[in-house]
Formats: structure tokens, sequence, C-alpha cells
């Protein structure tokens, strides 16, 4: 595959007339004026912006099913009284057609590999294959259902070897999650060297709840179970102490804020600078389409920049450059995944359209993609394969018309 005549970004700034060759899911070279080889699709470029995959550190891709099916409420009660009475009716075509749903939207945003916790990860990450995303996939595990933290193991070994499948590890949170439970999990995660997926110190109630019953923080007392690592995905830690990051660093454990979704579920806002300060590798997320409410890393990147400057009074903080890294390289760091526009990197990118007004005057295309990028990307491809171009998704009418059915069936017992 050649992509012809496509700008790049180098060190923040603009590089017209570049193509990109793409070779076995990889970029094999990237310049000016290359020859188009026997064979080559060629793609044309003209006009438009290569930029590497978005990585979207934390969804629940099946509740795209459930947007708008409970807002304005705060986060307990949001489960307890809407959600997980709704989950306790889902089937496995459910998640099937509500992935498949998440799946259009990451891909019209740019968004080349995420991270997910859910019912059906089996569902979840065939969905995903068909669908051409990365995944990191895991079983949410938690004492309300016992039975889940039995499938962990199998799933991990039977998605092991897959080339665009990670299994991994979802412990749903420490409130959710007895100590044995917590342990065994972590236990599974060394065994098998997966990533790890949960949520902490979400809200004040769940902090002072461990405060006062254990002592500890949830980051103390996760830490205490060994669970605190490199391969640990963090959500939200909205409410985390001093030593909260500063432990959450030395154990080099990555951070994934949800901004749109705490502010939304009006959970608070992470301390973000101080995490930075401490050296924490910050990553983004969107949590699912039913607390935030879409998957747009372009909307959450915005968000965080605005909503933290504000919360540290501090404009020059939170620069774009600084937010897209969140999006881009932090998380290829979390995942350990080759992504970027380098030689060798994996062909995970998206082109986006730069003639549209709001990337005019085309000057500094970094600040223009965080604070004034509108609508989605143009073309998707991820490990060498197009997955949608020119705007179109092969095979998305279907999916919209399925995921309206299986939604009008899940809430039909209202
Ligand atoms: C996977 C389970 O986690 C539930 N969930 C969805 N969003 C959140 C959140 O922000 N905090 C905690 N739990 C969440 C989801 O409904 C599943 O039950
Ligand atoms: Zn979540």
């Amino acid at each position: 595959m050649l992509i012809k005549n496509v700008s790049i970004l180098q060190s923040g700034h603009l590089v017209l007339g570049q193509d990109i060759r793409i070779k076995e899911g990889k970029i094999e070279q990237i310049g000016p004026e290359l020859q188009k080889e026997r064979g080559d699709e060629e793609i044309k470029g003209k006009g438009k912006l290569a930029i590497p995959g978005l990585v979207n550190c934390h969804t629940h891709l099946a509740m795209s099913l459930l947007r708008g099916y409970a807002d304005d409420m705060e986060l307990m009660p949001w489960l307890e009284e809407k959600i997980w009475p709704l989950e306790a009716r889902l089937t496995e075509e459910d998640v099937y057609w509500g992935v498949k749903l998440g799946c259009l939207e990451l891909i019209r945003f740019g968004i080349t590999c995420y991270n997910d916790m859910y019912y059906f990860p089996d569902v979840t990450a065939q969905a995903t294959k068909e669908m051409g995303l990365r995944g990191f996939i895991s079983g949410v595990v938690f004492d309300m259902k016992p039975e889940l933290l039995s499938q962990v193991e199998p799933f991990i070994k039977r998605w092991k070897d897959d080339e665009l499948i990670r299994p991994a590890v979802g412990p749903h949170a420490a409130y959710t999650c007895s100590e044995e439970t917590l342990l065994r999990a972590g236990e599974i995660a060394d065994r098998h060297q997966a990533m790890v997926h949960m949520h902490i110190s979400e809200t004040w109630k769940e902090v002072d709840g461990f405060l006062l019953s254990r002592g500890k923080s949830p980051v103390e007392y996760l830490d205490s179970l060994g669970l605190l690592n490199s391969r640990l995905t963090a959500i939200h830690c909205v409410w985390l102490s001093e030593e909260d990051c500063y432990l959450l660093e030395k154990r080099k454990a990555n951070v994934v804020s949800c901004t749109a979704s705490n502010l939304k579920l009006a959970s608070g806002i992470a301390p973000l600078n101080t995490l930075m300060k401490a050296g924490v590798n910050v990553c983004l997320g969107t949590d699912s389409a039913c607390s935030n409410n879409n998957l747009s890393l372009f909307e959450d990147m915005k968000v965080t920049a605005i909503v933290q400057k504000n919360a540290y009074h501090t404009p020059a903080a939170f620069t774009a450059e600084q937010i897209w890294q969140f999006a881009t390289e932090n998380a290829y760091r979390a995942f350990g995944l080759n992504n970027g526009m380098s030689v060798g990197a994996n062909a995970d990118l998206a082109l986006i359209d730069l003639k549209k007004p709001w990337f005019y005057p085309q000057s500094n295309i970094v600040s223009h993609l965080v604070y004034s990028m509108a609508g989605g990307v143009d073309t998707t491809i991820v490990n060498g394969r197009v997955l949608m171009q020119n705007g179109i998704i092969p095979g998305e009418e279907e999916i919209l018309e399925k995921a309206q059915q299986r939604f009008i069936r899940l809430t039909s017992e209202d």
C-alpha cells in the first residue's frame, strides 16, 4: 500500500508531500516521491494529515448500546439502580452488536487500539477482530458474579497468541472485589504477564470508605496486595493523595484519566498536575458511551486540557503537545505498542482531511488537533488494513440497524 502526497507531523510541525509505504502491517518507508511498486494499492493523501493511531485506554465498548439510557446521575446510583439491573439481561448477541457499534465510532475517531473491560470477553474479542481493530480485552471480574473469575485464565489461553487481540485481566474495583478475588486476579495476570485493568479511586466515597474501614487509600491497599506495577492501567484516579501519586510512579503504574466521564458523573477532577510532577505515565480514556456519551478522544483531549488548566489556575499548563502525548506516545508506552509515524512501526494510522475551516489557518496543527478538531477522521488503517476510506466503513448500515434492535429488546422489559 502506498499513501501518496500526505502531510505528517514532525516535531509538531507539518511536513507536506510525504509518501508512506506500508507492507505486511508495518510502515516500511516514509519520504517524498516514493516509487509505486507492482501491486501497490494507492491511497490519495493530498490535503490530508496522517496521524499515528490514537489509543482509547478505557472503555466498556458494548455499553454503546446504552448511550443515553441513564444520564444525569452520580456513579453508584447510576450503577446500582440503572446499569447493573439492565446488564443482568445482557446476552452475548447484545455485546457482539454493541461492540461493533462502538468499533464504528472508534474507527471514525481515528482510534486504532482500545482497552476494554466488560462481560463476554470472547464475544468482544471476536467482534473487535472482525472490525479489524487492536484491542486489550478483559472480562470484568467482581464478587457480584463470582463465576467470572474462573473464566479469566481460559480466556487468556484462548487469545494470548492473537495478532490484534491482547487478553487482559479486569478486576472491576477494590470496592467490588474481595481481597481474595484481587489476589487471585493478580496471580493470573502475573502468570501470563497480562495487563491489569481496574477502576481506582474514582469517587470520594470510595476513598473515604477505604480510609475509614482499612485506614489506607485504595492505592495503598492495592499496593499491599502487590497489584501496582507497570502492567496496571489504573482508571480514573480522581481522589489521590500526593503519597498515592508518588507510589503509583514508584511502581510504574499507568494512570488513565477519563475527564468527560468523571465530570458527567460529578466524580471530580483527577490531580493530573501532581501525577505528572511525580512522573506518572498519564493516558486518556473515554470510559463508556453511557457515561461520556461518545468515544471521541479528540473531545476528551480538549476537555482534559481546559479543565486541568482551570483546576490549576494555569493556562500555560497542559499544553496541546502534552495532551497529544497522552493519547499517543504515553498510551503506546503503557501497552508496549510499536506505534508511531516511523519506519518499522505498526501501520496503525488515520488520515484527517485538513480542508476544513477548523484547520485554518494551517499553522499550529497540534493546537488545532487538540483545541479545534471537529467531526471525525477520513481514513483509518490498522495493521495495514483499511477499515475506513473517505469516510466509508463497509457494513456500517447493518451494524447500526442491529444495534438499534438489540437496544429495543434490551430495554423492552423496562
Ligand atoms: C464493567 C462493569 O463496570 C461498569 N462501569 C461502567 N462505567 C463505570 C465506571 O465509571 N466506574 C465503575 N464501573 C463502571 C459497567 O457497567 C460494568 O458493570
Ligand atoms: Zn469504566
